[in-house]
Parts: structure tokens; C-alpha cells; sequence
């Protein structure tokens, strides 16, 4: 008889990719020259080429995974319309548009507002409160998680589930550095998702390990690298390249990792997902 115990390999599951629709606005004009979260400091010179390549980067990743892209047209002055994510929340072909909490970044709304008429989406929802599109709204299947603390007022919240229809799950973050949900989670495939618990209060921490039991939780450092504002079609997951606890997590979990480089556009707070609004028809 062995004595060896016999550990059974369990292999992780297979994941399944959708082809998924996003809207992305180059960085044409991006710079940082006011600070409105902790990491946007104006004294730092923003290198706008690199991050055009970077960007260019992670559009060339969503093609080649085969998504659509489309895009935006940047609006001079508005430095911060690179970040697609906060322009709205799109699911069933409705559009719940933003509203600003910054003043400065307001005028992005009716930019963005323009492309979603253009394109055929008919009357996008004027909200009453302040939120900042998917940059504090997460869609999991049919719930939709919601960020509040920093800049989405929680009225939005409840307005955004009376007008899609959805059941909206209200977490509230409580760290600066992580001041957009999207900061501090995203969302895997229908089932799961990943997040760095420290950023949420105690009650929304333990929603998060209620709904998710499974759920990936993410490293400071890795949430430190922007690593949590990724994007996942279900199986590819496009990442922060310097967040390799996660990168090695998600592999573990049978996902693809995707590695990308948006260390300029972090520099204003923003990663991939901060770049990305995923049009949901
Ligand atoms: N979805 C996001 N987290 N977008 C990043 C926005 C960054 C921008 N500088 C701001 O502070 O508003």
C-alpha cells in the first residue's frame, strides 16, 4: 500500500469568451493639470505620446480578441475624456448618461451624450444625481453593483435600477486612493468577480463575500497598479502588466491573462477599464 496521498488534480474550469462592443475616446488632449483624486498630481509632466502608444495598445488588444471598438471624438481641454468608463452605464441599449461630481470633467457629459445620439441610441437618460457611469457601476449578469463614497452620489443608485430595470447592490468605498468602484473591482464572467476588500467598508465587504464567495480578492500592490481596473470578456482578462499576483491568480482560475502597459494614463488615476464602456445592447 502507498502511503503517498493521492492529491487529485483538479484543473481550473474553462472559461468562455462573448464578443463584447466598447467605446473608447483617444487621448488626444490628455494631461493632468488638477488633481481630483490622490493620484493626479499637475506638477508631474504627462509624456502624451507614450501615452497614445499605450492607449493604442489597448485598443490593438480589444481587436485582436475580436471585440468592436468604437470611438469618441476628443474635445480639446477636456483632458480626462479619455476615461470612456464614466461617460455612462449602457445595458439593454439604455443609456443612464453621468453626471459629473467635478465641475471640471462636466462638459465631457454632453460630449459624450452627442456620440450616443449619433450612433443611433435615441434619448440617453439625464440623471438627476451625481454618478460617474461605469467608473461606479458594475455589471455582473442581471445585478448591477454600484460604487458610492467619493464621487457617485447613492441616490443614482436607486434612480439607475428605476430606469434599467436592475437590481442595483449599493457598496460604499472608503479609501481615496480607490474613488471609483472600477478602482477597486471588476468583473469577471457572469458568476464572479474580483476585488481588494480593504477599499470597501465592513457591511460592503461582507455583501462582496456573500454574493462571491468565490471571489478573486486582489493584493494592496496590485490594487496599488491599477490592476483591479481591468477588463474581462470571460475568458481574457486585459490587466495591469505589474500586477502579477493577480496575473497569476487569474491563470490559476483558468482565465487568460492579457498583460497591458497604461502607466501614463495612471498618472490621472486611470488603468484599462477606466478607458473602456462597454455598450450592452
Ligand atoms: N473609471 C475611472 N476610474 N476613470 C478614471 C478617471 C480619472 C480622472 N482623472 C478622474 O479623477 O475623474
Amino acid at each position: 500500500m502507498s502511503l503517498t496521498a493521492v492529491t487529485p488534480t483538479t484543473a481550473p474550469a474553462a472559461r468562455t469568451a462573448t464578443r463584447r462592443e466598447y467605446l473608447m475616446c483617444p487621448p488626444t488632449h490628455f494631461d493632468v493639470v488638477y488633481a481630483i483624486n490622490p493620484w493626479m498630481d499637475p506638477a508631474v509632466p504627462v509624456d502624451r505620446d507614450l501615452a497614445r502608444r499605450q492607449w493604442t495598445e489597448l485598443r490593438d488588444t480589444y481587436l485582436r480578441l475580436g471585440h468592436t471598438v468604437h470611438l469618441a471624438e476628443p474635445v480639446p481641454g477636456l483632458v480626462d475624456m479619455v476615461f470612456a468608463a464614466n461617460c455612462a452605464l449602457v445595458v439593454d441599449s439604455q443609456v443612464y448618461g453621468a453626471r459629473f461630481r467635478e465641475p471640471v470633467r462636466e462638459p465631457e457629459a454632453p460630449a459624450y451624450r452627442a456620440w450616443f445620439a449619433a450612433a443611433g441610441f435615441g434619448e440617453v437618460f439625464l440623471p438627476g444625481y451625481a454618478n460617474e457611469g461605469e467608473g461606479d457601476f458594475a455589471v455582473v449578469a442581471d445585478l448591477i453593483l454600484a460604487g458610492s463614497g467619493f464621487r457617485t452620489d447613492p441616490a443614482a443608485h436607486g434612480e439607475a435600477q428605476e430606469f434599467l430595470g436592475r437590481p442595483v447592490v449599493s457598496l460604499r468605498l472608503t479609501d481615496p486612493r480607490f474613488y471609483h468602484l472600477d478602482t477597486a473591482l471588476f468583473v469577471l464572467d457572469d458568476d464572479n468577480v474580483a476585488y481588494y476588500p480593504p477599499a470597501f467598508s465592513t457591511g460592503s465587504r461582507r455583501t462582496l463575500a456573500r454574493l462571491f464567495p468565490d471571489a478573486i480578492l486582489a493584493t494592496e500592490a496590485d490594487a496599488l497598479v491599477l490592476g483591479l481596473n481591468s477588463v474581462s470578456d470571460g475568458e481574457n482578462v486585459v490587466v495591469a502588466r505589474a500586477a502579477t499576483d493577480l496575473v497569476a491568480q487569474l491563470a490559476a482560475r483558468g482565465y487568460r491573462p492579457v498583460p497591458v502597459d497604461l502607466s501614463e494614463l495612471a498618472k490621472a488615476g486611470g488603468g484599462a477599464k477606466c478607458c473602456t464602456q462597454e455598450i450592452r445592447r
